[in-house]
């Protein structure tokens, strides 16, 4: 065929649906498509930022209901965890990547080590472990295929749950944001309203009632509630349940997000009344924009990837060869990173956000030139484990 008939081959919608693609990820660097017909494996790998290093993010799974959904919530996840890498202090850029499946249903050995096969294919350019829909074992289907999976179980050299410094650096976070409006970092009888009792969420709600707080809590799994009520019963504490949406209205100090993304927005602002917003879940903000409302409404907000970086502190350090004491050391410092940005804010009178943003983009532009595009073969301090 020639040139030109090629071209007429060509069709128009075709080509600006790909320059939409590109301009949809204009901030990434890479973005994979996996497609594996006979594990019925669908996923979509986003690498943001590799100037700090590799990419290190979880693996979502979700039932999507579109290609789109996934792939909004691919680029937003990976861009957040270039910020969160910066944050901690991690020699690590940022991705994330979403499987397209029913976590219930879909899950298969086969798919998980297909989904190593293509996590491979990207040569070091991408580490991955859990999120929400995944566990750990999932990724020991994976790590048959790829040496590229950092948050394996313990009893297969990795550093185990993520969620556990996960957990703790949210409980650390919410200790710095009670010296900052309290003046103290004792939590007891204070009030928690806490979405999602995951992996991340149920720890948290742990730690509360060790602390002495009381709870109000909710799920979609009526279960997950009940374990939590139960649990508070038996602390001699107090865990109310309620339902759904009724969580952003619920008078307390904090608001504890631990489940999806997107749940500050216009909606949900003006139903709130709590003094703070501490929580797991990442890309809490609809938008950046919501961060001045809450300001504006004298909500505290501690910047979600500050807040929940203790899992990424195990997942980078496991690559050291695991350590719970040094992984502890760092989740602690989350307390002293978060008065570094309420500092910030209070004194730029700027928010929360910008104070964390501009902490992270002053560090990534620090090594800008000193790290280039990443080559494992350059990196060889990447192959410690293996
Ligand atoms: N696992 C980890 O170490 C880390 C998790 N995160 C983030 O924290 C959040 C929670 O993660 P995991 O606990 O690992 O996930 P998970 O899948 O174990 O738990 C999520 C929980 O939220 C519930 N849920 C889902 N939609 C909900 C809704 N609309 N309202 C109330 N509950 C809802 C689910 O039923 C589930 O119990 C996610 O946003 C995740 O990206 C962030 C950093 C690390
Ligand atoms: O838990 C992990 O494997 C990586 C951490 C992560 O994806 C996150 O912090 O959102």
């Amino acid at each position: 065929m020639n040139k030109a008939a090629l071209l007429s081959e060509i069709k128009p919608s075709a080509f600006s649906r790909t320059t939409d693609l590109f301009e949809k990820m204009q901030e990434h660097e890479q973005v994979l498509f996996c497609n594996d017909p006979a594990t019925g494996l669908k996923a979509i790998i986003a690498i943001h930022d590799t100037t700090l290093g590799p990419a290190l993010g979880g693996t979502r799974m979700r039932p999507y209901a579109t290609v789109e959904e996934a792939l909004e919530d691919v680029l937003r996840l990976s861009k957040s965890m270039t910020y969160k890498c910066a944050a901690a202090d991690v020699d690590f850029g940022g991705g994330k990547a979403v499987i397209i499946g029913d976590p219930a249903k879909d899950k298969t050995p086969e798919l998980f080590r297909a989904y190593g096969q293509f996590i491979d294919s990207l040569n070091g350019r991408f580490y991955t472990g859990t999120d929400m829909g995944t566990v750990l074992d999932d990724f020991v289907h994976a790590c048959k295929e790829t040496y590229c999976i950092a948050g394996l179980p313990e009893e297969y050299g990795g550093g185990g749950e993520t969620s556990i410094p996960t957990a703790l650096g949210v409980l650390y976070s919410m200790k710095a944001v009670a010296r900052t409006l309290w003046g103290h970092e004792d939590l007891r009888g204070k009030r928690f309203a806490i979405q999602g009792l995951g992996k991340v969420g149920f720890k948290v709600s742990e730690h509360l009632l060790q602390e002495g707080a009381d709870l109000y809590v909710t799920d979609v799994e009526q279960t997950a509630i009940d374990q939590v009520v139960e649990r508070a019963g038996k602390l001699g504490r107090t865990a109310i349940a309620v339902k759904g949406e009724e969580i952003y209205g619920v008078e307390a100090d904090f608001f504890v997000p631990c489940a999806v993304g997107g749940i500050i927005n216009d909606h949900t602002i003006g139903q709130l009344k709590v003094q703070a917003i501490a929580g797991a879940a990442n890309n809490q903000l609809l938008h950046e924009s919501h961060a001045l409302d809450l300001k504006r409404k004298g909500i505290l907000y501690a910047p979600d990837y500050v807040v929940n970086s203790g899992g990424i502190m195990q997942v980078s350090d496991e690559l050291y060869g695991p350590n719970k004491d040094r992984v502890l050391a760092k989740t602690k410092a989350i307390y002293h990173s978060l008065l570094r940005v309420f500092s910030e804010a209070e004194e730029k009178n700027i928010t929360t956000v910008e104070a964390a943003n501009l902490i992270c983009e002053q560090r990534i532009q620090s090594r800008k030139g000193r790290n280039s595009f990443f080559s494992p073969r350059k990196r060889a301090k990447w192959q410690i484990r293996h």
